[in-house]
């Protein structure tokens, strides 16, 4: 194993204009996306590599924070042809639950991830909500199996790409899902039994995230550990939760290189911590410029909160 690439952790996913709508409050050009969100939450713990693609209209200055996050573009495609991946959604009163109202693919529709060599010796792999059979192609453009392969997906690759999702969660280690995505892939009503049934799919690690009621992890040494979410007073956009989420997860096994049961639970641990930033502002405003002193002082929070 090469030094250089020891903590590097490629990501591919959606790069995204948002407008969402809460029951309070309303952003009409909210940037956002998986892999954005993704990148913004590990590139604290650990250096990102960015696989996507952005049209003409996408913000330079959301490429500025990218940038200044230290987050690796060279695998960002910038089509001057279209337009950036659009979707809109609104909140319900809970913040739990949300509606999309419109999606416009855009230059995603053609995208085809191209991983620079500098990306492919990467030991370290997280593969967001994108179709899986491009999931696949980026997994087979790595030069060697990376040492973690994360995946994120959602009802509708269950719903419509059910074989090449199997396909796919045969090669991975680590699967970020919700509870709801959990129970439809195996067709269960039970948590448990269908998180048993996924660890034989392929992934041996599982993390189910459950929104403002935390997030379940099935450790690749068989622990089982429950995070709760942060207790906020002011949540004021969920949008992006999960990604970052997985961010910090991912981002802390980088950076560490333990893949074990007790660093699998300090990662929820950080999955957790930088998706309770995440929720407390639009986009991810409130996980830019955060300080070593400001995450670890959040994390100490998350511990001081399960102690007993
Ligand atoms: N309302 C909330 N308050 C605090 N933390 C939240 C809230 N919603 C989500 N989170 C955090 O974000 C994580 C992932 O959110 P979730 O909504 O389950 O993911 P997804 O966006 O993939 O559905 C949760 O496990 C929790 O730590
Ligand atoms: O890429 C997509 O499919 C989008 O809808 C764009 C969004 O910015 C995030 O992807 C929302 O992600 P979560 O709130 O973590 O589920």
């Amino acid at each position: 194993m090469s030094d250089q690439n020891s903590n590097k952790l490629v990501v591919v996913g959606s790069v995204a204009v948002d407008w969402v709508i809460t029951p309070t409050a309303e952003r009409e050009e909210s940037v956002g996306g998986a892999a954005v969100f993704f990148a913004m939450a590990a590139s604290p713990l650990t250096p990102v590599q960015l696989v996507g693609v952005v049209g003409h209209d996408f913000p330079a200055a959301a490429l500025g924070d990218l940038e200044r996050a230290g987050v690796d573009l060279d695998g960002l495609e910038r089509n001057s042809d279209g337009l950036t991946f659009r979707w809109k959604g609104r909140y319900h009163e809970n913040m739990n639950q949300r509606d999309t109202l419109e999606t416009h693919l855009n230059v995603f529709e053609n995208f085809s991830p191209r991983l620079p060599p500098s990306y492919r010796e990467s030991e370290f792999l997280f593969l967001a909500n994108i179709q899986p059979s491009l999931q696949l192609d980026v997994l087979d453009q790595m030069a060697k199996r990376p040492r973690l392969v994360g995946l994120d997906t959602m009802n509708l690759w269950i719903d419509i790409a059910h074989d090449k999702l199997l396909e796919v969660l045969a090669r991975v280690d680590v699967l970020a899902i919700n509870e709801e995505e959990a129970l439809q892939l195996t067709s269960e009503t039970n948590l448990v039994r269908a998180a048993n049934k996924i660890r034989e799919l392929g992934p041996k690690t599982l993390v189910i995230k459950r929104g403002e009621y935390g997030a379940l992890c099935f450790g690749p040494d068989n622990a089982l550990f429950a995070a709760p979410a942060m207790p906020l007073e002011d949540v004021v956009d969920p949008t992006g939760a999960g990604d970052s989420f997985a961010g910090g997860f991912m981002g802390h096994l980088a950076r560490t290189g333990e893949i074990t049961d007790d660093y699998v639970r300090q990662a929820v641990i950080w999955g957790s911590t930088m998706a309770s930033y995440c929720v407390q502002g639009f986009s991810y405003d409130q996980l830019r410029g955060l300080s070593r002193e400001d995450i670890e002082g959040r994390y100490q929070s998350f511990v001081e909160l399960t102690r007993f």
